[in-house]
């Protein structure tokens, strides 16, 4: 009551001045120093309110040296389909810490946030944040390193848990109560590289590759790169280009960041969607040469519909964001372009986090914008071929626990003899294993069965194709050396202009 009186009575400026000056006096004669850390700094999640959560949340949970909390109080919380429980300080609860023989507090603090009448976001209903006291005579040795501290332990814990999150931007650009375009759900991916089946030289590369990206913050800051590295994952649907994403998580225990770029109806949506990812994490664009007419990099008609018409295609120098350039700037109406696109991975915004990976998946890589390809964007381009040989022999591994020495010689020079020419993605050999995984005899009776099958089809097929390509070229020949019927030349002068152009196009395009 005594409230509402204070807040009726005195004026809103009064009110304001007059707790400016408690506080200064306050400050005065206070021997501690208080630093807030709030939940949202300005557009930003703050990672530092995130990485002191787990930190405290995992203090609290152990009850580790030096830390006590003033009461017996924790929130417990469990995400839908999550392993892990987490701790958590409830509202306005305190926990003291010590950190190097000093004793600092934290107070979570959750307050209601006043109603306002206009704002350009929907905005959480509460503020949370923490703040942590230390001592004056302290503060000035220790701020540092305890954050350091903090953030690395935080980081620990994070690697330690086992559940990654997967984010989807599903909503399109809509964002939620708290800012994030993203939802998430615990990622659990069994896929890693020991069970992913493709040439072991290729497989350590690409490891030892990662291992070099994830460690080399320092190499990175040294030649003054960005912290961000490029995959490209190319080969027929079933041969492993999802599950080697999944391998790539779990192997550096990233999150994943799956972005639908149907779903993004704007360049700047897409350059807000990467503010809101956070380091450490592996953004996916998967099955790009379907999500976005790549070779436009035109303005497009502005009505939000794609422009996917040839004569708009290839204009723009590739390569090259362009600035200034109305795409990369639109009022909101334009539809996301190729160069949106390459500012998303490569401009300066594709900086504002670091340790994060781009992975973009395709079918067809002769459909993609050499711009994309080019070195430097993507920085490693990777081939997730047919079933080979030594693929085979590690599915047989994970599928039927058959090691190279359980398969009679016979039986292994017969798979090896017929494997590549029988084309058949790890998906489906899978499909046979999984299906007679009771009896390894009658698997590898099957399978082999199956890959005989195939590679007769696939001869025949072939055989098939040289004649049609043959009979094709004579005709050609044949209207070449025939002369050309009625005036036409002087009036269809153009057309046959016309003709090659596209034919030409057609080639460019890579179409064999
Ligand atoms: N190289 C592989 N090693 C192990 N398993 C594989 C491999 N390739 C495919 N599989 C199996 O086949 C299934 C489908 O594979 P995946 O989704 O990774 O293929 P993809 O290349 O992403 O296909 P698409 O192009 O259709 O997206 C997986 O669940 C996995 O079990
Ligand atoms: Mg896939």
């Amino acid at each position: 009551f005594s409230q509402t009186l204070l807040h009726t009575v005195v004026p809103p400026e009064l009110r304001f001045a007059f707790l400016k000056l408690f506080q200064r006096l306050f400050n005065c004669f206070s021997s501690y120093c208080y630093y807030e850390i709030t939940e949202i700094d300005g557009v930003n999640t703050n990672e530092l309110y995130n990485a002191v959560q787990l930190y405290l949340s995992s203090s609290a949970s152990s009850s580790t040296a030096g830390t006590t909390s003033s009461s017996n109080r924790l929130s417990l919380t469990r995400g839908l389909n999550s392993s892990a429980i987490t701790f958590g300080l409830a509202n306005n609860d305190r926990l003291s810490d010590v950190f190097n023989g000093v004793s600092v507090v934290w107070e979570h603090n959750v307050t209601p946030r006043q109603s306002q009448t206009f704002s350009w976001r929907p905005l959480p209903e509460e503020k949370r944040g923490f703040t942590l006291r230390i001592n004056k005579r302290d503060q000035p040795g220790i701020l540092e390193a305890y954050l350091e501290f903090i953030t690395d332990k935080a980081n620990e814990i994070r690697r330690k848990n086992q559940d990654r999150l997967l984010y989807t931007n599903s909503r399109g650009g809509s964002l939620d109560s708290r800012g994030h375009p993203w939802e998430s759900v615990p990622f659990k991916h069994p896929s890693t590289f020991e069970t992913l089946a493709m040439d072991p030289i290729k497989k350590r590369e690409i490891m030892c590759d990662l291992r070099d990206f994830a460690d080399g913050q320092a190499f990175y800051k040294r030649t003054g790169r960005a912290w961000k590295r490029g995959y490209l994952l190319y080969g027929p649907p079933g041969t492993g280009k999802s599950s080697m994403i999944a391998a790539m998580a779990n192997f550096l225990g990233y999150d994943i960041y799956d972005l639908e770029l149907t779903e993004v109806n704007t360049n700047s949506e897409l350059r807000k969607l990467l503010m809101k990812t956070s380091s450490k994490s592996i953004i996916v664009i998967e099955d790009i040469d379907c999500s976005i007419n790549l070779t436009n990099r035109k303005k497009s008609n502005g009505t939000g519909v794609r422009n996917d018409s040839v004569s708009d295609t290839r204009s723009g120098s590739p390569g090259i964001p362009i600035p200034g350039d109305p795409d990369n700037n639109n009022g909101g109406n334009n539809s996301i372009t190729l160069s949106g696109l390459l500012n998303f991975t490569d401009g300066l915004w594709s900086c504002c986090g670091s340790e994060r990976i781009f992975v973009f998946t395709t079918n067809h890589i002769d459909k993609l914008d050499p711009a994309l390809l080019r070195s430097g964007r993507m920085d490693m381009h990777i081939h997730m071929s047919y079933c080979s040989f030594p693929s085979l022999l590690i599915l047989l591994k994970t599928y039927l626990g058959c090691e190279p020495g359980d398969i009679s010689p016979d039986v292994s020079s017969d798979l090896a003899a017929v494997i590549d020419e029988a084309e058949m993605t790890p998906a489906d050999v899978s499909e046979v294993l999984i299906k007679n995984r009771r009896d390894n005899d009658k698997a590898l009776r099957e399978l082999l069965e199956v890959l005989r099958k195939k590679k007769t089809v696939n001869r025949r097929l072939r055989r098939r194709r040289l004649v049609a390509e043959v009979e094709d070229e004579a005709e050609e020949k044949r209207a070449l050396d025939s002369p050309k019927e009625g005036g036409g030349a002087a009036n269809g002068g153009g057309d046959d202009v016309e003709v090659n152009y596209k034919k030409s196009e057609e080639e460019d395009n890579g179409i064999d």
